[in-house]
């Protein structure tokens, strides 16, 4: 039995950082065990020209604790009335990595979002041309759609067709929840990529709704039936280099989400590569931990992997109930569970 496994420092593509003393509890979890992370620009007001890019990065920096090597990788919020010269300047200017497709109220600050993808063509196009990738929330937004299809119907009535149109634009894929996800991954061109988090490789519906509802199982998109989760597993974990990790952490204060409208939203920083590697132990492929940890992700956004190494051990660890963060608390992913894998420092 493999007792150890060493590999190249990971990155997580995709991460709320949030701002002021959320930043401030937060960031150092994920500059531990992660070399990169791409930042998500859903703050109030969210993050739409290079201008905030830059300042937001700046309070990420100050935020780090002493001796962190990390680099955050900013993202452009896209709006209907986005800018193309900013956002293709930002991105020459090395402040923007990605853009970042929010459906207009498709989730957490979400509110500026897109309301007619359509009107962005001219966007996409100096995106294509440029080779900055495009980072998409994909869910539809309409009342009438079953949330639990919403994945599903932005594929085929949104991705789809924007892929097909559009086939030089580099298109991440962001936290995929179904088996529909997966499919239009494997039937995609080499542009197409997507991120997976530790919750929906863990945990189905059952984990939110069974015996009482389970805010803290809660995020968008939702997990969904067993099949769907079973198909992340085997996309993950398979050897395809289409895949690559983002967690999706994003905290919330245990009361916003104990609440009658609770948020969405699963804080999985503390102990993210554990519970990643325990599913690929799971699965029998931690020979294939390294790929979509460290590998995939970069050769994607067109970047060198990075140069230092992580260890995870075999060794059980109880992950705690709550952690202190920004005067309240964040309860964590897998609150009370034991891990069988530990991240050494
Ligand atoms: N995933 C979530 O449920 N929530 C995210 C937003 C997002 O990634 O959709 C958040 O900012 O809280
Ligand atoms: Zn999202
Ligand atoms: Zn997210």
């Amino acid at each position: 039995m493999t007792e150890t496994l060493t590999i190249l420092r990971p990155d997580d593509w995709h991460v709320h950082l949030r701002d002021g003393a959320m930043l401030q509890s937060v960031v150092g979890a994920t500059a531990r065990q992660f070399g990169r992370a791409i930042v998500m620009p859903n703050l109030t007001p969210p993050v739409t020209t290079a201008a905030l890019a830059w300042a937001y990065r700046d309070r990420i920096m100050a935020a780090l604790p002493e001796r962190a090597q990390f680099t955050p990788l900013m993202t452009a919020y896209l709006t209907d009335d986005t800018d193309p010269a900013d956002l293709i300047g930002g991105f020459r200017d090395g402040v923007f990595t990605a853009a970042k497709l929010y459906p207009a109220n498709a989730t957490t600050n979400s509110a500026h979002g897109v309301t007619d993808i359509g009107k962005l063509r001219p966007v996409f196009e100096a995106m294509a041309e440029a080779g900055m990738v495009l980072c998409v929330h994909g869910e539809v937004t309409d009342a009438d759609i079953d949330i639990f299809d919403r994945e599903a119907v932005f594929v085929e009535t949104v991705l789809a067709p924007l892929h097909r149109d559009l086939p030089q634009l580099k298109i991440a894929f962001e936290h995929i929840t179904s088996r529909h996800a997966v499919d239009f991954v494997e039937s995609a061109g080499e542009n197409v990529g997507a991120t997976i988090t530790p919750h929906h490789l863990h945990i189905n519906r059952n984990a939110m709704l069974v015996g009482g509802m389970r805010p803290h199982h809660y995020c968008l998109p939702v997990a969904k039936r067993e099949e769907h989760r079973l198909a992340l597993r085997k996309a993950a974990t398979g050897g395809s280099a289409k895949y690559f990790l983002g967690t999706d952490s994003a905290p919330h204060e245990q009361h916003a989400k104990e609440s009658a409208c609770g948020c969405a939203g699963i804080y999985n920083a503390p102990h993210a590569l554990e519970a990643y590697v325990q599913v690929f132990d799971e699965e029998d492929a931690l020979d294939r931990f390294e790929g979509f940890a460290s590998l995939n992700g970069p050769r994607f956004y067109g970047l060198e992997p990075n140069a230092d190494s992580v260890t995870l051990v075999r060794r059980e660890q109880v992950v705690p109930e709550s952690i202190p963060a920004a005067d309240t608390q964040v309860v964590p992913f897998m609150a009370g569970k034991t891990i069988g894998w530990s991240f050494v420092d």
